[in-house]
């Protein structure tokens, strides 16, 4: 059971609601190496947010792996929102890769297309356009809409998990020429060392976080035998550090990784920011350390602070 020197809660609003939620909340854990952060999604149970903690324990005690490349391409994360601000995020963005969210909604189809040409035209001809429908889709459905927004896109580099299961991307994947990228099937399987994901999809999206570290992620990404995009979960810059630590020190890393997403939150408990510079981020080799003035303009209050200190032991109290 891990024993922290310090504990914060931290409640951050965030710019546009990503993911169903609107404020961004979690922990941050001292330990001798510094800073980690706990950040489980409140839909998640405490078996599945065990995972979570051994990441800001491997973070604040051990420290990661050494890297192999010091800055990180990153690709600009647009959500749910209309042309006009999805033209904004990605010209504002000094990226020359776009991730945009579709299929938020069974009629989605005609905005989603609207998104597409609004961020081709602010990316260029040159641009990588990617697409994230977070498995919602039927393979009937995942096909007549991939090739639609494929058209809209004028080429997408890879489709993030449009269904839910292995069969259904492998489906999908025999009957469109976009590539597919598992995410939610690698990340939410039983056994994420096990799930063979090599059929179904051509790009596995690993993120640190939610799989138990650097040096787990590193293994799940060797299991799954593809190329591999890191991708964030919307932490603030402490554990945004272990996912840029995971993509600095993997053996290879051919596509820019999600991890610029400190721009969906409206504030950090660093001053000195993750934000992307001109389309890269740096890797760093240690973990960044909360300002103290940060901590208290964030932290958490009330009910909330009291549900994720009973949280926090819980899960503690498994690990
Ligand atoms: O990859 C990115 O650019 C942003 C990260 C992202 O989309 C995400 C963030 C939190 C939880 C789930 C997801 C997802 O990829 O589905
Ligand atoms: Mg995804």
């Amino acid at each position: 059971m891990p024993v922290f020197d310090d504990v914060r809660f931290y409640a951050i609003p965030l710019t546009t609601r990503f993911r169903g939620i609107t404020v961004r909340e979690g922990a941050l854990v001292h330990g001798p190496n510094g800073w980690g952060e706990f950040c489980p999604f409140d839909d998640y149970d405490d078996a599945v947010s065990a995972p979570w903690l051994a990441t800001a324990v491997e973070q604040c005690t051990d420290g990661w792996p050494a890297p192999v490349r010091d800055r990180i391409p990153i690709n600009c994360t647009v959500p749910v929102v209309d042309p006009g601000r999805a033209h904004e995020i990605v010209a504002k963005s000094g990226c020359g890769t776009a991730k945009v969210k579709v299929a938020d909604h069974p009629d989605s189809l005609a905005e989603d297309i609207a998104r597409l040409e609004a961020v081709r035209d602010a990316l260029g001809p040159a641009g990588a356009i990617r697409i994230d429908a977070n498995a919602v889709w039927d393979v009937d459905t995942a096909v007549t809409h991939i090739r639609q927004l494929n058209r809209a896109a004028a080429g997408l580099e890879y489709v993030e998990q449009p269904c839910r299961t292995i069969d259904e991307l492998a489906a999908v994947r025999r009957r469109v020429d976009v590539r597919i990228a598992a995410d939610e099937s690698i990340r939410r399987a039983d056994d994420p060392l096990k799930v063979a994901v090599a059929g179904a999809a051509d790009i596995a999206v690993i993120k640190c976080t939610p799989l138990g570290g650097v040096r787990r992620a590193m293994r799940v990404a060797e299991a799954a035998g593809l190329p591999v995009v890191v991708s964030s979960a919307l932490e603030t810059s402490v554990g945004l550090a272990a996912q840029l630590a995971l993509a600095g020190a993997l053996p290879e890393l051919d596509f820019a990784c999600g991890l610029g997403t400190l721009s969906l939150l409206t504030g950090d408990v660093v001053r000195d920011s993750f934000r992307v510079v001109d389309g890269f981020l740096p890797v760093p080799t240690k973990p960044p350390t909360p300002d103290p003035e940060l901590l208290d303009r964030h932290a958490m209050t009330g009910d909330r602070l009291r549900w994720w200190q009973d949280r926090l032991a819980r899960v503690s109290r498994l690990s």
